[in-house]
Order: structure tokens, then C-alpha cells, then sequence
């Protein structure tokens, strides 16, 4: 018998231990997926290490140990590479989470309900659709661990590393434009790297519009054209459809999977196999995807890499972005950070020569950067008594008018879906708050609710006032909903349309609702965040962002770094046409024009912004110059909460050795943002540290003793360590 160590799911800081042992009749591969018993339950495992030299084990004192047995190993699929078990095993340590719960929680869900003979359906099932041969039936009793390794290594050949016969002869040549001069430097410098004994990480910083994606296309063409495979990674599910038809177009032929949380269990498990057994030559994803397997991995893309969405922001809360560098060193494959607005962390290691920085400074063609317009909200003339004031300042207004003769598309960006933030009654003053939340209930006009965003709480428009039955309740503020009935009004004629998260709640009404304004079939598109990114839209000639500066009036230092990229992003869809390019503008409506990042977003000035804010980030002692880790908790009391954050700070100083306790910092326990969720009062304690290494040495010694001392505060419901929070 073997003792094998499996990785498995265990609660949250269970205090069993990364992995649990288990013995089998087989030395299984590290990597190989294992069935086994949990208590009373059957779970999914990884299995670590394989000890064939332990048969025996004995506790401390000498009695035997009886282990239980692995119930079934799920033999036939090739183990998890070495390198994906190392991912796992940095991920786990590096955000302090249980090895078992990371490894599970990575994999396809759908995974855990196999068994080795509906792993086998589902790979059977696979080849058929890829028409390949049936994979050799693996043998199910295995002799001994040589043989075992060896038919595992025949398994790997014969799935995996050989590249398959595709019909790459009867698919058309697709069509490929020529390079400019820019996108063509950028490319040798690629190119070259992918024969570099350490390929280099690549922060590729190239203004909207310059042709980053066809960098990707070409950096990905070369390493399918070496036998390697390429991952894509983009922040947000929208944006995978349609580079996976830009990819799909110029890789005809190719095996091109997508992995990403739109996807449905069995579409998710079969695209992963994919990728894992080598038959998938390009993996798109969103950051989920970081994990995929990939036996012959050769590039790694994180387009748009500044954005927060590659943070994972529950459970192991991992930066795929950063992940993907480390991954790209692990596994020898050239890591390619694409942006025009580079997060200052990764703007910060160009500086310093840690990443390679390749420059696009120009559009594609002719095009320009939109002319870029700051209204000043304070001086427009001020609306009647009791009437809230337009939506769009008058000469806004009439440049979208002047657009919509032309027969141009305008895009009016507001990062605030429902038809109004809160209701309120004009007697009493009360207010749409949500009972369980510290947070306004938005209003939603199409279904008459009131909807809180942050626990989900829903009711009918109430008819009168709950408090004083006054039957005058009204709106205050705007969200895209009423932005839309507005411009409907203001804009007779025009064709509105509104995309964000609630028009596009159904399957495939994203791609139609994007379709149409492709096709010009829009004249004024409505959109939050959702529409800013990514997207090439072709007759947009005037973007405008609405209500820009509530997201600069948060806590957060990041607060003016995220408005300026959300801002340059938002732009960048304005003049990607060379035609239009120069009468295309970008307006920005604030009350606060005076503040530094308008004046770099005129000049287009990501460089002039980045030194300013790094300059501002020095002096503050924040990221990228020190680096943090945020501990969280929640609690029905406020009081309960602030103590354990309290009590975890006093356990941390007492662990720091004493020449260091003056090294890292503190702060004092905050409620963040929204403060009371669902009911449970959220704190949060920040700790500062001057070196990674040194907040990681207190986090490994730190995190071990929370369980300890949650126990002690009995209110405590959840509690968690973010590293490198992004939002605070
Ligand atoms: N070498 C080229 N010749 C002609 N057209 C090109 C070339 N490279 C890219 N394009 C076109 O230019 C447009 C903009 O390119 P792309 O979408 O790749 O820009 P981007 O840098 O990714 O922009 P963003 O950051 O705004 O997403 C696309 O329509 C693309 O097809
Ligand atoms: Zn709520």
C-alpha cells in the first residue's frame, strides 16, 4: 500500500492541515484527481505527493496510524502538471488560504461529480467532437508505481503533447493587415523573447485604438506556429465573444476554447479538458482561466491588465494579473500586459526595468485621440426651483444633436444602473434606505422596485410615503434607466438604446444589443462600465461621461488612478474610425474640473499622470512603494468586530520580531465603503509592510493564529485576509 497526500477541500481553517493522507493500492502521480472519503462524505482530491517508501505510518506515539483509503482514482485523465500544482501551491500561500481549497475551487465544478467512468464519457465524448481517435481504454488495476508512471507518461504523449492533425489546409487563408511600424517593433521584441532562456514579462502600453489586440493575434500566431499554446485573458465575460471571433477568424482551423463563468458546468469541464489534454491551441478567459491547464503553454496575454476585475474578490482573493506573471516565469512562456492605462504597479515595475515596456504612442491609420471637453457643472445655469438639472448640459446636447444629423453615434457613459439611486419623500424627507444595508435602495422604473445592490432586497414601489403616507415620492439622482427616458425626450427622433447590467440579463441580448449599434441601427447608446471597454466601435464619434466624479469622492487612494483609466477607456471608443477620427470628442462633465487628472486626460497624458500619482503614492508610503494586506470581518455589533480587529492587531505585534515591529504599520479598524451588509456590520484593519517578503513573513506566522482567536470573539461570523486588496 501507498500512502498518497491528497489535497482536499477542507472548511475554511479547519486546523487539518494543506492535505490530508490517505493509502491506496496504487502510487498515483501527483496530480492525479482521487476520489476519497471526508468524514461522512465523498470529495474530490488532488493528490500532492505519492510516499512509496512510508507504507507504514505511526503516530508520535508509536501506535499505527490507520489511514483510509482512496476510493477511486480518476485514472483516466492525465495528472495535473507540475506546474499547475506549483500555481496552486504559491496562490495558497502567497493569499493565505488551504491548499486543498484553492486547488478544489479552481477546477471545474463539474468535476466533482465524476467518477473515473464519466470522466472517461466526457473524454470520449470530447474526442468525438474533436474527431479524433478514441483515447487507449487505461488499464484500471495498475501493478506497481513504475508502471503506473509509465502509462501516465503514454497517457500525456498520447492525449496531450502531440500536436494534432487539423485541417488546416481547407480552411481559407484568413485575412491578416499589415503591420504598422509600431505594432511591428513591439512584435520582434515578442518574437524574440519566446527564445530567451527566462522569457521576459511585457507591459505593452498602447494608446486605445492602437492595434494591442493584433500584437496578441501575432504574438499567439507565433507560438501556435512553435507547437506551443497561447492564453488570452480579458477582464469581463462581454469582451470574450468578441475576441473570440477575432481569433476564431484568423486561426480558422484551430482549436480556440473559451473559460469563463457564462458558460454552462458542461461547456466549462468540456473547454478545460481541452486545454488541458493540449487539443486546445488558444484559451480565452476571464481570470478563472489563470488555472487552466496547459501542457505546451507558450505566451500568456492579460489584456487590459490594469483592470480590478482580474482581483478575485471571494474566497482566495488572487490577482489573476499578477499570476499570470508569475505563472509565465514558472512555466517559461513570455507574459504579455497589454493597457493604455497601466495600473501604476506594473507602470512601476516598467519604470524599474522589472517588466520590458513596449510603447504604441499612435492610433492605427490616421486616427487620433478624441478632443477632449471638461464642462464645468458649477458654472451651468442653475435649473428652476425644485427641478433637478438636465442631464446634459445644454452645449453637450447640442453636440449630440449635431452628431445624430451627421448620421454618428454617441455613447453617454454613466456607471450608475436603476432609474434612480433612492426615492424619497418631499414631506418628510425619508429616504429609500435598505434595512440591512447602510446603502439607498435603487429604484428600477421598468418593474416599479426598490432593489438594494448590495444584499439583493427587493420590494414594490411603495404607493405613499411609509412614513408619513405623503403620496409625492420622487426620484433623486439618475441612473441609466432614466438617463435613457430622458435623452428619449430631449432627443426626439433619436434612436436610444441602454445597455448594462439589467438589459443584458438574458442570453445573447448583449451580442444583439452590440450588434445593433455595430450595424448603426443607434444613435444615442446608454451604457455603464460595461460599454467602455474593449469594444471598436466604428461611428462613434462622441463619447461623454455624464456624472464622473462620485467615483472620485471615495476613500480609496486608487480612487483618481481608476476614474482617469475608466475615463481614457471610455474615450478611446470616440474616433476609432480614421475617417471620423478628427472631429471625434470626448466630454467629461464635472464639478471639480480643477483636479489634476482632467488636465492629464486632455493632453492625453497617461505618462505625465502616472509619474504625478506614483510621486503622490511615494510620499503617502502606499503601493507601489509599500504593500498591504486588509483583514476583514463582520459581526452583528459594530463593537464585536472593532475588538477582534483589535485583538488580531495586538496578536500580530506580539509575533513580529521586535526590530521589526516599527516596520510595519497598523491602521486603525475603518468600516469600509458600506458598512453594514445584509445586517452584519463590516470592519476592516489595513497593515502596511515596506517589503513583500516581510508582510508575507507576518502573514504566514499571523493567519495560522486567527482561527485561535476568532473562537475567543464568539459574534465574529466571517473573517478574511485580502493581500494586495485592491479596494479599501
Ligand atoms: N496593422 C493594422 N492595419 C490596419 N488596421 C489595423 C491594424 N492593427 C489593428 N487594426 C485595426 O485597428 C482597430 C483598433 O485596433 P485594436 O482594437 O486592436 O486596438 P486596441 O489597441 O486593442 O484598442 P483598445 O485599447 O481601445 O481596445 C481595429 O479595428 C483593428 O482591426
Ligand atoms: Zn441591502
Amino acid at each position: 500500500m501507498y500512502r498518497l497526500a491528497v489535497a482536499v477541500d477542507t472548511p475554511q481553517h479547519a486546523g487539518l492541515g494543506d492535505v490530508l493522507d490517505y493509502e491506496a493500492a496504487d502510487a498515483w502521480a501527483p496530480g492525479t484527481l482521487v476520489r476519497v472519503p471526508l468524514g461522512k462524505r465523498e470529495t474530490l482530491g488532488v493528490v500532492w505527493q505519492a510516499d512509496d517508501d512510508a507504507p507504514d505510518a505511526s503516530a508520535a506515539d508509536g501506535s499505527p496510524v490507520v489511514l483510509k483509503a482512496v476510493i477511486e482514482a480518476l485514472g483516466s485523465l492525465p495528472p495535473l502538471p507540475p506546474a499547475w500544482c506549483a500555481l496552486v501551491s504559491f496562490t495558497a500561500r502567497y493569499y493565505q488560504r488551504a491548499l486543498g481549497e484553492v486547488a478544489l475551487s479552481v477546477l471545474p465544478p463539474e468535476l466533482r461529480k465524476l467518477d473515473d467512468a464519466g470522466l472517461l464519457k466526457r473524454l470520449r465524448k470530447l474526442d468525438k467532437a474533436l474527431g479524433l481517435l478514441p483515447p487507449p481504454a487505461p488499464k484500471r488495476k495498475r501493478k506497481s508505481a513504475a508502471a503506473e508512471v509509465a502509462q501516465a507518461a503514454e497517457i500525456a504523449t498520447e492525449l496531450a503533447v502531440e500536436p494534432h492533425d487539423t485541417p488546416t489546409t481547407a480552411a481559407e487563408a484568413p485575412q491578416r493587415p499589415p503591420l504598422t511600424p509600431e505594432q511591428d517593433t513591439v512584435l520582434a521584441s515578442l518574437t524574440a523573447d519566446f527564445n530567451a532562456a527566462q522569457p521576459a514579462c511585457h507591459l505593452l502600453h498602447g494608446v486605445t485604438g492602437s492595434g494591442k489586440t493584433e500584437v496578441y493575434l501575432r504574438a499567439a500566431e507565433h507560438a501556435l506556429s512553435i507547437g506551443r499554446q497561447a492564453l488570452v485573458l480579458v477582464p469581463e465575460i462581454n469582451l470574450t465573444p468578441q475576441l473570440e471571433q477575432r481569433f476564431a477568424e484568423r486561426f480558422p482551423g484551430r482549436k480556440l476554447v473559451s473559460l469563463h463563468s457564462g458558460l454552462t458546468a458542461a461547456q466549462r469541464l468540456q473547454n478545460w479538458l481541452a486545454a488541458h489534454l493540449g487539443h486546445a491551441d488558444l484559451v480565452l478567459g476571464t481570470r478563472l482561466a489563470i488555472f487552466c491547464p496547459l501542457p505546451r503553454l507558450g505566451l500568456i496575454v492579460v489584456d487590459e491588465e490594469h483592470d480590478p476585475s482580474y482581483k478575485q474578490q471571494d474566497g482566495a482573493r488572487y490577482s489573476a494579473r499578477d499570476l499570470a506573471v508569475y505563472r509565465g516565469r514558472l512555466e517559461r512562456a513570455p507574459v504579455v500586459l497589454g493597457s493604455a492605462t497601466p495600473s501604476l504597479e506594473s507602470w512601476q515595475h516598467a519604470q524599474t526595468g522589472r517588466y520590458r515596456l513596449l510603447t504604441m504612442a499612435q492610433r492605427v491609420g490616421q486616427g487620433v485621440l478624441p478632443a477632449v471637453r471638461i464642462i464645468d457643472m458649477k458654472t451651468q445655469p442653475r435649473p428652476p426651483r425644485g427641478q433637478e438639472p438636465p442631464a446634459l448640459a445644454p452645449p453637450l446636447l447640442a453636440a449630440v444633436k449635431e452628431r445624430i444629423e451627421r448620421g454618428e453615434q454617441s455613447l453617454l457613459f454613466l456607471n450608475r444602473r436603476g432609474f434612480a439611486p433612492v426615492l424619497h419623500c418631499t414631506a418628510c424627507d425619508w429616504k429609500s434606505g435598505c434595512p440591512h444595508c447602510s446603502a439607498w435602495r435603487v429604484f428600477h422604473k421598468l418593474d416599479r422596485t426598490l432593489r438594494c445592490h448590495h444584499c439583493g432586497f427587493t420590494e414594490r414601489v411603495p404607493r405613499a410615503c411609509p412614513d408619513c403616507g405623503n403620496q409625492d415620492i420622487q426620484p433623486m439622482g439618475r441612473g441609466t434607466e432614466r438617463l435613457e427616458e430622458q435623452m428619449a425626450e430631449a432627443l426626439p427622433g433619436a434612436r436610444v438604446a441602454r445597455i448594462d447590467a439589467d438589459t443584458t440579463r438574458l442570453k445573447g441580448t448583449l451580442e444583439q444589443q452590440l450588434a445593433a449599434v455595430h450595424a448603426g441601427d443607434v444613435d444615442v447608446l446608454i451604457g455603464t462600465q460595461m460599454v467602455t471597454k474593449g469594444h471598436d466601435f466604428r461611428r462613434v464619434t462622441l463619447v461623454a461621461a455624464v456624472n464622473p466624479d462620485s467615483a472620485l469622492f471615495t476613500a480609496d487612494f486608487r480612487a483618481p488612478e481608476r476614474l482617469f483609466a475608466t475615463l481614457m477607456q471610455a474615450g478611446g471608443r470616440a474616433g476609432r474610425d480614421a475617417e471620423a477620427a478628427a472631429r471625434s470628442e470626448m466630454w467629461v462633465q464635472t464639478s471639480v474640473p480643477e483636479h489634476p487628472l482632467f488636465a492629464a486626460l486632455r493632453k492625453h497624458d497617461f505618462d505625465a499622470f502616472a509619474a504625478s500619482q506614483l510621486t503622490e503614492r511615494d510620499m503617502a508610503g502606499l503601493p507601489p512603494f509599500s504593500h498591504l494586506a486588509l483583514l476583514r470581518c463582520e459581526a452583528r455589533e459594530a463593537a464585536v468586530a472593532e475588538d477582534f480587529l483589535k485583538a488580531a492587531r495586538d496578536l500580530a505585534r506580539s509575533l513580529l520580531p521586535a526590530e521589526q515591529l516599527t516596520d510595519v504599520m497598523f491602521y486603525a479598524p475603518v468600516p469600509p465603503h458600506v458598512a453594514k451588509v445584509a445586517g452584519f456590520e463590516r470592519r476592516q484593519m489595513l497593515v502596511e509592510g515596506p517589503t513583500r517578503p516581510l508582510l508575507q513573513r507576518l502573514l504566514a506566522v499571523w493567519t495560522p493564529a486567527l482561527p485561535a482567536l476568532r473562537s475567543q470573539h464568539k459574534g465574529i461570523v466571517r473573517w478574511a485576509i485580502d493581500v494586495d486588496p485592491l479596494s479599501i
